[in-house]
């Protein structure tokens, strides 16, 4: 530190305290959790000065249909008038939005539309009313294939859902207020993001109810609470109240109730204020590992993406338009 100014040593202690927030641990309890939910815009820095408080404002929402023109039955479909924000909501509150095939379906096509969207940066998936974000697999639907309506035989097609969420190469945010149980919480944790609402409960009921999901309701639960507590959550198929969930890792933050919607529109609108692509690599980068062959197939797809946007890419396929040799010599051989 010798020879250092002031001013450099000022700035170092800067650097080191921002290092230090973002080294805190991902399940650090209440504390870290106050850290983080607090680090959004309040900072006097010349970034906030630049871009600004992020408005938190509900956006005019706009109801949205998939290119069939088909009208959805049991969710909501819509997006953000003038905002890269689209919502997707189970609606089906007398059964605690508890979800059937034809439910999957229409969500398979809302998420598709979504993605397909180059408009759209962020989507919300939620449940309609206060009581349940979703309370998993519609048990009057169950038989001994999986779960039938539409027609004469059953599926498990929420789990097509699930990769769809997972591999999707844009943010989806649970935004969840009362329950999300049994299907319903796997739904929220594939999400990317959760934000809760104080009156959200989490928990598995499938034990209870001769049911459970053994794959990512097994895998990404263990990631994100560790192995002791998804064993825990599976073996005693207990209920938790957000702020548990929030220390378990289970979600990212909690707020009031009334404040849900606000609080989770401000998270997409600060995601939006950021690189696409850099998100998407970041999606595909935190799911790599995990996500095997798969994972490493989908950031090596969007490595192929980037490469075609370059000058050196672009070379290789003029040439064999232009049925000559491609000139690789201009590129560099970087170390
Ligand atoms: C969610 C509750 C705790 C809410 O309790 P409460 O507020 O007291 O409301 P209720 O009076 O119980 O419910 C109101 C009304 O809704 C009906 N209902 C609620 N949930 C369901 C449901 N899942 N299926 C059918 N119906 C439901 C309820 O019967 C009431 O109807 P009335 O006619 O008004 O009486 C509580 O409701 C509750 O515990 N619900 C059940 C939760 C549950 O066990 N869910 C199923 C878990 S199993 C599952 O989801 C598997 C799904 C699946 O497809 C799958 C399969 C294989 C691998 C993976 C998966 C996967 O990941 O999904």
């Amino acid at each position: 530190m010798a020879g250092m100014t002031g001013k450099e040593f000022e700035a170092i202690n800067r650097r080191m305290a921002s290092l230090a927030g973002h080294l805190l641990p991902a399940q650090g309890g209440a504390a870290t959790s106050i850290a983080l939910s607090n680090c959004s815009s309040k900072f006097d820095d010349t970034y906030h000065r630049v871009h600004g408080e992020v408005p938190s404002h509900i956006p005019q929402w706009k109801p949205a249909l998939d290119e069939s023109g088909k009208e959805f039955i049991d969710i909501i479909y819509e997006k953000a008038v003038g905002e890269g924000i689209a919502k997707i909501t189970i609606n089906r509150p007398d059964r605690r939005n508890a979800f059937r095939p034809q439910t999957v379906k229409e969500l398979m096509r809302a998420f598709n539309d979504a993605r397909d969207d180059n408009s759209i940066g962020v989507i919300i998936f939620t449940g309609t009313g206060t009581k349940a974000f979703c309370s998993g697999g519609d048990q009057s639907f169950r038989g001994k294939e999986g779960y039938a309506d539409y027609d004469s035989f059953g599926r498990l097609n929420v789990l097509d859902l699930q990769v769809q969420i997972r591999r999707l190469p844009k943010p989806v945010i649970a935004m969840v207020a009362g329950y999300a149980v049994g299907g319903g919480h796997v739904l929220h944790m594939v999400c990317d993001i959760t934000i809760a609402a104080d009156n959200a409960v989490f928990g598995q009921t499938g034990p209870k109810v001769g049911s459970f999901d053994a794959g990512f309701g097994a895998s990404i639960m263990s990631r994100l609470v560790g192995p002791k507590r998804a064993r825990e959550m599976w073996y005693l198929a207990r209920f938790y109240n957000a702020t548990e969930a929030e220390k378990m890792g289970l979600v990212n933050t909690v707020v009031p109730l009334e404040r849900l919607e606000e609080e989770t529109i401000k998270w997409c609108r600060e995601i939006m204020r950021n690189s696409p692509m850099a998100i998407r690599l970041c999606k595909s980068a935190v799911n790599a590992a995990d996500d095997g062959h798969l994972g490493l197939q989908q950031i090596g797809g969007d490595a192929t993406l980037l490469f075609y946007g370059t000058d050196e890419g672009s070379e290789g396929k003029t040439a064999y338009l232009e049925r000559r040799k491609p000139d690789f010599s201009k590129f560099p051989r970087l170390p």
